[in-house]
């Protein structure tokens, strides 16, 4: 079941914590110093036991930064104690330079109250599985979101594109998230993709029943194979509810960027972006993520989910011109802006959308509440029947601790043919129709419903539509946008704008305060639905970063459609 957060808890009184447990321990490094520790639903706290007032520090950890605790008997058998290990990610100023970042520090204690090794490893235990159970409650959460949470203990799939970024993807998946996951007791299976689509044929296939979880670690190309070969299925209604989750591998990073946003975090990127991600991956908050169904006219049954962006112009040149300057990871996109501003084009296309405050919500979502104002939907004929809106919810916590399980790597998971031999970038059509109607758009060749607003201009620098608050670790391109606001938040810049200003405005982008230099040029709309039909027959149109046929192209937003693994 879904849950609405900010529940009272029955273990404040008076707005102070019970202490749940109290013990007097060493710890590894030394059998000298005793620390009283204590134990409340929210913390942690730990005090040196001296004579001496001075050395009384008392230091605090917060459940919340908590991802788990885990406990072992002594290595050595001649030691009748055993121990418990808690392991914190809390933000912490960054070494030598500004602002914070969450940094991993462990609490280790070794229990030796009895003379019995088991009494010692049995106490210790009872300390880990009080501390994992205390921070499985204490979860960053934002108000107003509807949460549920990833099964306990969780099986995860998790999907890693070797080639993604600057190639060093499975190295940072060993060095910095690997680790985390066996702190956090979560069970997961490795599969290292061998090829474009590799994934989305995997999760077209698999037997989802197997995992609670599908997590990818690369850029954001292979969550838009992953999402579409889950919406492929014939069972795609309940195979799109699969909390999906992302690590950070690419060079752009954007959903990994926007989750942190979400989360209330102080911009970071690299590697202190993949622990963020991580961590909150750990604590498994699965909220409802937006997806926008995008039709290309070029063929018939051409239809793909999107849950990041839609690029026409500028962003979308730059995109896959800057390939070719992945080595230099995200800064790949600064060089191409600036390759792209020295030859800055027009690019001449008819624009139309729907605004949000006369389109209500789509219906993919049955619970998700309806913003005011009213509009008839268009009615069109639908190969698929209604989504329903009595999707099965997520089945509320159990929370339970695994123990380690080492990742099994399968190279060869699926060896399925390549059906789609596309090159990097392009993306297969959908095998056939499936996922909700678009109840919002009319066939290409007919012209848009007289609610919609057809734009006057025709000459553009770019057309930009983003469903999440970041096109990429440092571009905040729609900075109120939410995973699940029902919105497509639509920017386009009209031809005749300086290099300077353009420049300026991706400069400005980087905190999201773009649309407040009021640029004439740049127009902000929030919309459900668009259509776009460029006028030049060769061009460049990506979604989520990848490229796709060139023609003319509509979208309609799904509320809530996806499930993300986020806070
Ligand atoms: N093993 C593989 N070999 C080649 N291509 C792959 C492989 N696995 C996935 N791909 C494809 O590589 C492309 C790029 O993947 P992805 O976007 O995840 O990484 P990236 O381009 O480095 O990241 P970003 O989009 O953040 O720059 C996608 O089209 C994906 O389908």
């Amino acid at each position: 079941m879904d849950q609405k957060r900010d529940e009272p808890n029955p273990s404040y009184r008076n707005g102070i914590s019970q202490v749940l447990l109290y013990g007097e321990f060493t710890t590894k490094a030394s059998r000298k110093v005793r620390y009283a520790v204590s134990l409340t639903e929210r913390d942690l706290t730990v005090q040196k036991i001296t004579s001496a007032p001075a050395g009384r520090s008392k230091v605090v950890f917060n459940l919340r930064d908590c991802v788990g605790c885990r406990a072992v008997k002594a290595d050595d058998n001649t030691d009748v104690g055993a121990y418990f290990t808690a392991y914190f990610y809390p933000f912490k100023k960054r070494w030598m330079s500004s602002g914070i970042a969450r940094q991993r520090t462990e609490q280790c204690f070794r229990v030796a109250s009895s003379l019995d090794p088991h009494l010692n490893l049995e106490e210790a235990q009872r300390w880990a599985r009080a501390i994992s159970e205390g921070s499985a409650h204490q979860r960053p959460q934002r108000n107003g979101v509807l949460y549920s949470e990833v099964h306990r203990p969780c099986k995860v799939l998790l999907l890693l594109n070797p080639h993604s970024g600057k190639g060093q993807a499975l190295s940072l998946f060993t060095g910095h998230v690997q680790r985390m996951l066996h702190e956090a007791g979560i069970p997961h299976t490795l599969v290292v993709t061998e090829r474009q689509n590799h994934a989305r044929e995997l999760v077209r296939e698999a037997d989802l029943s197997k995992w609670d979880a599908l997590v990818i670690m690369s850029g954001d190309g292979l969550l838009f194979e992953v999402v579409n070969g889950l919406m492929e299925r014939e069972d795609w209604e309940e195979a799109i509810q699969t909390p999906l989750g992302i690590l950070p591998g690419g060079s752009g990073n954007a959903l990994a960027a926007s989750i942190h946003h979400y989360a209330g975090s102080q911009p970071v990127s690299s590697e202190e972006l993949l622990l963020s991600c991580a961590f909150l991956l750990c604590k498994g908050l699965v909220s409802r993520l937006d997806l926008t169904s995008v039709c290309l006219g070029s063929g018939p049954q051409q239809r793909l989910f999107s849950f990041l962006s839609l690029a026409w112009g500028f962003v979308a040149d730059v995109d896959i011109e800057s390939e070719k300057y992945r080595h230099v990871g995200a800064a790949r996109f600064t060089v191409g802006t600036l390759v792209r501003l020295a030859s800055l084009r027009v690019y001449q296309g008819k624009l139309a959308y729907l605004p949000a405050e006369t389109g209500h919500r789509s219906p993919s979502s049955g619970s998700s509440p309806t913003t005011s104002g009213s509009l008839t939907e268009v009615s069109v004929s639908s190969p698929q029947s209604e989504a329903s809106s009595s999707t099965p919810s997520f089945c509320s916590s159990l929370v339970c601790h695994s123990s380690q399980q080492s990742p099994n790597t399968f190279h060869n998971y699926c060896n399925s043919n390549n059906a789609f031999k596309a090159k990097r970038g392009d993306v297969a059509p959908t095998t056939g129709p499936s996922g909700p109607p678009d109840s919002l758009l009319v066939p290409l060749d007919q012209p848009v419903p007289s609610n919609w607003t057809v734009v006057p201009e025709e000459n553009f620098v770019l057309v930009l539509a983003m469903y999440q608050s970041h096109l990429a670790e440092d571009l905040m391109a729609a900075p109120n946008s939410t995973m699940e606001d029902g919105l497509i938040h639509l920017l386009y810049v009209k031809a005749g704008i300086s290099r300077a200003t353009l420049l300026r405005l991706f400069l400005a982008m980087e905190k999201g305060a773009h649309v407040a230099t009021n640029s004439p040029h740049l127009v902000y709309e929030k919309v459900r639905a668009l259509r776009l039909e460029p006028y030049s027959a060769k061009g460049t149109i990506t979604v989520d970063g990848e490229l796709v046929d060139y023609g003319p192209v509509q979208a309609q937003v799904h509320v809530g459609l996806a499930r993300l693994i986020a806070s």
